[in-house]
């Protein structure tokens, strides 16, 4: 079957590594279900990801379906550097795609490609308003835990007290939760965070959550059971995780941002459960007196470590960290550093003992997933509450620090003990134990019938549902709209021409 009769979803995501992956990988299991996928974001991380991972615009098989690509320009130029600016960026991306996704939408529908449902990922919660105005179904994929969903919706809907400037120190008792200590409560509702814009961005989701007809999350029953039954009681939550792994497709269409750096023949060569490999994601930046600790704390404990050193962007602001003089020297064959990983191979590489981690939603299903245990590092945002759950619910890791707004340097002797704790004795052997289990669960749960699988095979039945009932006249109207909105756009246009800065 040639993939323009098959049912046509249109994937629109946050320029973010940590949410292109999530959607990226549900729109690879949507496809093997027979699905045509076609994912957007602007055309800024477009470019990254061609040259990157190499992908195109043409359909490419996976599974019973098709997935192809289709950026869009944001109207900045190539180099603007407000793109580091949420405050920004995020209302450009509003207006721009508010326009734009429409005309995308109306071209695919005249190639024969008419499109059933749009999904998106938090931080661009308009795009629920467009798929309302083109009379289109819609959904979202939450890309955290559903604690974090849960914490968000009680905060946003004022149901708990939740830190205040009045109290600054209370901690959070949330239903169907551990109470969560002041500090453990995603960093973005704190009165202080330094990141007013990402909890905006995050509030603005629940503004529009009666829009779409599902919440997909990437977790799985089994490891969030009460809270999940709880809040699928309030909004329709489905959850589908862990996506990373896909069963008929293993890899083959990424979306990284950069290229990742060869690790695994050195990985190769090293014996099993020796090597400790330190991440902290895509936008987390320490500073550098605690890169310099770390540091020490590697070279201190012996272990072997691959390292990710990640060059910041050039607009952020961050300046270029640097390794201890005579560090690579001193580590020798015992150490990698590289700036990009192949994360998931890492973590399932039988040389890993453990994964020092910022804890951000997507490394902490891959450890999981992958049987790894963790030492947490959280900063800021859900990464707090992840290090929570993983240490205290989850039982598969230590903690090294509490996050960012501790403002606390975490020395060398830490770092050391914490990966001695984390790789050897009876303590690490336990959370290896656990870690495995959950390994297993995840197992269960994608597999061809286990709850995410048959969460996802109804979704799936839902939106072929929904695209039958939308006769012609439905993909009509869309195309109308998207013709009024494209001339609204016009005139828009032409009226602020040159008044622009
Ligand atoms: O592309 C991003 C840019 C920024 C950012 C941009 C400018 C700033 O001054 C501060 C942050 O934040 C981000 C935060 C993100 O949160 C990350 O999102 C994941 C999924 O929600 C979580 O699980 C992780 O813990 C969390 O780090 C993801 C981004 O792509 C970005
Ligand atoms: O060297 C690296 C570091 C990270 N990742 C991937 O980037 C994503 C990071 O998402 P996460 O939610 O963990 O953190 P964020 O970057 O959003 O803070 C995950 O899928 C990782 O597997 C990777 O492939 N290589």
């Amino acid at each position: 079957m040639g993939s323009e009769s098959l049912v046509h979803v249109f994937l629109v995501s946050f320029p973010g590594q940590g949410h292109v992956n999530p959607l990226l990988r549900l729109g690879k299991r949507l496809a093997s279900k027979g699905l045509l996928v076609t994912f957007t974001t602007p055309e800024s991380i477009g470019k990254q990801m061609r040259k990157a991972s190499g992908c195109s615009d043409e359909p490419s098989p996976v599974g019973d379906g098709f997935i192809r690509f289709e950026f869009f320009e944001d109207g900045w130029d190539e180099d603007e550097p407000r793109r580091q600016d949420l405050d920004q960026y995020l209302p450009q991306l509003e207006k721009v795609g508010k326009v734009v996704i429409p005309q995308m939408i109306r071209r695919n529908a005249e190639r024969g490609r008419t499109v059933s449902c749009l999904i998106n990922n938090p931080f661009i919660p308009w795009v629920s308003d467009v798929a309302e105005s083109l009379g289109l179904p819609s959904a979202m994929l939450w890309v955290q835990s559903c604690a974090c969903f849960a914490a968000y919706y009680h905060y946003y809907h004022n149901l708990v007290p939740f830190p205040s400037e009045e109290a600054m120190e209370i901690d959070v008792q949330l239903p169907c939760m551990p109470l969560l200590k002041h500090d453990e409560v995603p960093s973005f509702l704190y009165p202080t965070t330094p990141y007013p814009f990402l909890r905006r961005a995050i509030m603005g989701q629940y503004g529009n959550l009666d829009k779409p007809f599902c919440v997909l999350m990437d977790t799985f029953q089994e490891l969030e059971s009460e809270i999940i039954e709880y809040m699928s009681k309030i909004c329709p939550i489905k959850t589908v995780g862990p996506l990373f792994k896909n069963p008929k497709a293993p890899n083959a269409v990424r979306g990284d941002f950069m290229k990742a750096d060869d690790c695994i023949g050195w990985l190769d060569s090293k014996p099993p459960k020796s090597v400790v490999y330190v991440s902290f994601g895509s936008v987390v930046y320490l500073k550098q007196d605690q890169w310099d600790e770390i540091a020490f704390g590697l070279l201190n404990s012996g272990v072997n470590f691959i390292w990710v050193m990640k060059p910041p962007h050039k607009d952020s602001g961050y300046t270029v960290l640097t390794l201890p003089e005579g560090f690579l020297e001193k580590a020798g064959n015992k150490g990698k550093v590289v700036q990009w990983s192949p994360q998931e191979q890492v973590l399932a590489h039988p040389s890993v003992a453990c994964f020092v981690t910022h804890c951000g939603w997507n490394s902490t299903m891959e450890a999981l997933t992958s049987g790894m245990p963790v030492v947490a590092f959280p900063q800021w945002g859900d990464q707090v509450t992840d290090a929570k759950y993983l240490v205290d619910v989850f039982k598969v890791g230590v903690r090294m620090c509490r996050g960012e707004a501790e403002d606390k340097l975490i020395t060398r002797d830490v770092v050391e003990r914490c990966l001695v704790e984390a790789t050897v004795g009876p303590k690490a052997a336990k959370m290896k134990e656990n870690a495995l289990k959950w390994k297993a669960t995840a197992e269960a749960a994608f597999i061809e019938g286990g709850s995410s699988d048959r969460n996802l095979q109804a979704f799936v039945d839902e939106v072929k549902k929904r695209s039958v009932g939308m006769d012609h006249s439905t993909a009509g109207k869309a195309t109308e709209k998207a013709n009024e909105i494209e001339v609204e756009a016009e005139a828009v246009a032409a009226a602020t021409d040159g008044k622009e800065d």
